[in-house]
This record gives structure tokens, C-alpha cells and sequence, in this order.
């Protein structure tokens, strides 16, 4: 080959690849993530662009190079699409639900929902379906009662019994499927759900003095008994193995350790998402959020009553160390950009809460509890509006598009 054909290859190697680079970040066919922050359509609108048909595992699972955020360069991977988010309580699990509920929200991705319920929630419930019988709503597409049809979900991110085997039979049989959940410090976790859920009144304590009247109340409780060790609970583990022998407990979280892709840590959320960013392929629009079901006020207990909360919760406490451990590793994996990394993403956090959010009041959430509801700013983008997803507007359009149409109870909500 002479030097002239030579020149002419090269240029023309280097035209092909500027255009098809082009077409990446500009052609919203290619690339539908670079349109999400500049989203200005009203809510309406993206309804109408919904599509009927759950979108196929290659469709969604291609090679992207990450350029959509400029400190990310050139990372070569594969978008996790389908996931099994395992929702504890009282981690920050709805912050986090929310936004894999956006994710999947603008990419049509099919969720697995109770049928009956506020929302789709399933109470901790087991996912039953037989031949004639469901208690999940369809994904995308498939009419209510095809239940030979109820398979290929894309996304469970619910409370439910962690139960693979029926998991598998339903969630689309990627290659990559991951399951992935939130853990927060024992007494941090417990504190919450005995206010939250007003658990307190059960016991007969009263909500002004419980700073004071919860270290006696606890301290004559037997184990097993008060609401302690709900994470292992709800990851799946039994009360046997939770109260048993010391060595069937660290099986149980080894088996949890082989299970789950990434463990999330309420007290390092950030951190966590960009560890959940890099996993999942995402990029920082994915894993922006506003926090949920903050209450208003926090009951503050001195180090005794700390103590004691944590002796119950000594299971717990086992599991959240070890995932506290493999955490660390994790974030050391990562790389040397992580603090940069971390610096960007809390810039970009600041930024979308004021663009996004008009007020923030604590209110009685449709479900009797307590909160900070955050509310949508004026004329805002509709990436604002899945951001906020203020009384759970998104969730409702995601149940409403799996075929539920009327419900008087969630109704109430719109
Ligand atoms: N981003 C972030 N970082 C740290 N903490 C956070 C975050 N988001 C939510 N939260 C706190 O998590 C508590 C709510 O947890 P959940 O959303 O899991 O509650 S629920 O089980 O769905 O009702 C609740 O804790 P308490 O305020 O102590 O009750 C929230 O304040």
C-alpha cells in the first residue's frame, strides 16, 4: 500500500469514528441518557412517549462509552438495566427506591409491584402467582390475568420475602442481573422505625420523654421481642438462624456476601451511589436524588441506651461490620478519582435541589406516618418532577402504566 492510500485510510478511520461519537452524545435514538437534565417536556407529554413493549436485554445492555459527565472518561461498560433492589426499613431504602424507580421510569423497564396496596408495595409479602392467581400487577404490555405472561420484569424494588427461586422464574434472565441492598448502624435503624412506625405507643411510651423511657423499657425485653435485627429480617434470614448458633448466623451472611453485588451504607449514601454508579455503568444524573421519609425531628439517646439498643442487635450488628468492611474495600477499589468524584457529585446535588425543589414541608404522608415532603418547584423539568416524586407522583404513573388503572385508595394521592 503506497503512502497516499495510507493518508486516505487514516482520515477516513478518524471521520468515522467523530461521526459515530457525534451521533453518541447528540442522537437522543443512540443515547436517551444525554437528554435526561435538559427534559423540559411537561409531564403529559411523557406519558404519551411511553412505549408498550418491555425493550429487550441487548437494547438496554450495550457498550456506552460514559461521556455524558465530563469528569468521567472514557469508561468502557455494560448499563445494568435489571436489578433486585432487597428494600430494607428504615435505611434511606425509599431515597434510594426512588431513584431506580426514575431509571427505570424513562426507560420503559417493567417493575415488579404488588397487586393490591398503596403503590405497589408489597407488605412483605411473598410474590405468589400460580396458573390462575397473581399477587403482582403484569410488566409493560401484558393484560391483567396473562399470567403465563408474568415474567421479564426488569426491576424489583419493593419490600418483599427474599425468595431467589421465585425471583428467578419472574425477573428477565439477564446475564448481569444484580441484586444489591442499603444497611444502616443498628441503633441509627432501630431508633427510626420505633419513632417512624410509632411503635413506642405499643409499649406505652410517650413520644416527649422517650430519650429517657426507652433504655428501662428495653432493657427487660427478651430476645427476639422489640422490633430489633429487621435488617436480617428483611434480607431474607430467619428468626432461627438470627437467634441461633454464632456460626449459622456468619453462614447466613457469607451466603448474603456471595449473593448481593454491592451493599449500600446509609451513613456514607454518597459515597455509596458512586460505587453503585460505577458497578451499574451508570452516570451522575442516574444517581442524583432527594432524600425520603426524613422526619422532622430526631429522638437523641445517650450511650447507655445506645448500648442497649445495640445488645439486642447484636445480629445486626454482625451483618452491618461485615458489609461496613467489604464497603471500604470497595471504595479503595475504585479508583484515585473517588474523592474528585464525590466532590462532583455533591456540586451537582446542590445544583438539582435548586432547580428542582420549590419547598420543603413535614407532613402526614397518605399512610398516617410523619415526613419531610418535598415539593416540585414551578415550572419545573420533568427529570424534576421523577426527581421529587412528590406524593409519589412517578409511582403512580409506573402502576398506572403495569394496568392499574383505578384505585381508590392511591387515587387519593393524585
Ligand atoms: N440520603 C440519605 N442519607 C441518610 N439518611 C437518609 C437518606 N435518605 C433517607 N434517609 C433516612 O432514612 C430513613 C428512612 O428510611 P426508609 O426510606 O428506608 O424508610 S421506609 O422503610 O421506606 O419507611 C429516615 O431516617 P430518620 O429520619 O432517622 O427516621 C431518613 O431520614
Amino acid at each position: 500500500m503506497n503512502k497516499h492510500w495510507l493518508t486516505h485510510l487514516i482520515s477516513l478511520s478518524v471521520g468515522v469514528i467523530l461521526g459515530v461519537q457525534m451521533a453518541w452524545r447528540y442522537c437522543p435514538y443512540f443515547s436517551n441518557r444525554s437528554l435526561l437534565p435538559s427534559f423540559k417536556q411537561n409531564v403529559s407529554l411523557s406519558r404519551k412517549i411511553l412505549l408498550l413493549v418491555p425493550p429487550s436485554e441487548s437494547s438496554l445492555s450495550r457498550t456506552i462509552q460514559n461521556k455524558d459527565d465530563s469528569s468521567q472518561v472514557s469508561d468502557r461498560c455494560n448499563v445494568t438495566s435489571n436489578f433486585v433492589f432487597l428494600k430494607t426499613h428504615k435505611t434511606g431504602s425509599s431515597t434510594l427506591r426512588s431513584l431506580t424507580c426514575r431509571f427505570g421510569y424513562f426507560r420503559n423497564l417493567s417493575f415488579v409491584l404488588g397487586a393490591g396496596g398503596i403503590i405497589g408495595h408489597l407488605n412483605q409479602v411473598s410474590i405468589k402467582f400460580g396458573k390462575n392467581s397473581s399477587n403482582i400487577l403484569p410488566p409493560i404490555g401484558v393484560p391483567r390475568g396473562n399470567y403465563a405472561s408474568y415474567k421479564n420484569y426488569n426491576i424489583s424494588n419493593i419490600h418483599l420475602s427474599f425468595n431467589e427461586r421465585t425471583l428467578k422464574r419472574i425477573m428477565y434472565p439477564a446475564a448481569d442481573l444484580k441484586y444489591f441492598t442499603i444497611l444502616r448502624e443498628p441503633s441509627q435503624q432501630w431508633l427510626s422505625y420505633f419513632t417512624y412506625f410509632k411503635k413506642y405507643k405499643d409499649a406505652g411510651l410517650k413520644y416527649d420523654n422517650l430519650s429517657e423511657t426507652i433504655l428501662p423499657y428495653i432493657k427487660q425485653l427478651p430476645p427476639g421481642k422489640g422490633y430489633f435485627n429487621l435488617q436480617l429480617h428483611d434480607l431474607g434470614i430467619k428468626s432461627a438462624v438470627i437467634y441461633g448458633s454464632p456460626e449459622a448466623l456468619n453462614e447466613a451472611i457469607q451466603r448474603l456476601d456471595k449473593k448481593l453485588a454491592l451493599v449500600l451504607i446509609t451513613e456514607y449514601f454518597d459515597e455509596s451511589l458512586l460505587l453503585m454508579k460505577q458497578m451499574f455503568c451508570w452516570n451522575f444524573t442516574d444517581i442524583l436524588y432527594v432524600k425520603k421519609r426524613q422526619q422532622p425531628s430526631k429522638v437523641v439517646v445517650d450511650k447507655a441506651t445506645r448500648k442497649e439498643i445495640l445488645r439486642h442487635s447484636a445480629p445486626d450488628v454482625a451483618l452491618y461490620n461485615h458489609f461496613l468492611r467489604v464497603f471500604w474495600r470497595k471504595v479503595e477499589e475504585y479508583g484515585p478519582t473517588f474523592q474528585e468524584d464525590l466532590k462532583t457529585f455533591r456540586k451537582l446535588l446542590n445544583e438539582t435541589w435548586d432547580k428542582c425543589i420549590g419547598k420543603a414541608v413535614a407532613e402526614k404522608s397518605p399512610d398516617r406516618y410523619f415526613y419531610i415532603e418535598n415539593f416540585l418547584a414551578a415550572n419545573s423539568s420533568t427529570f424534576c418532577w421523577a426527581l421529587v416524586n412528590s406524593k409519589f407522583a412517578m409511582d403512580v404513573e409506573i402502576v398506572r402504566r403495569q394496568g392499574k388503572l383505578s384505585d381508590k385508595r392511591w387515587k387519593k394521592l393524585e
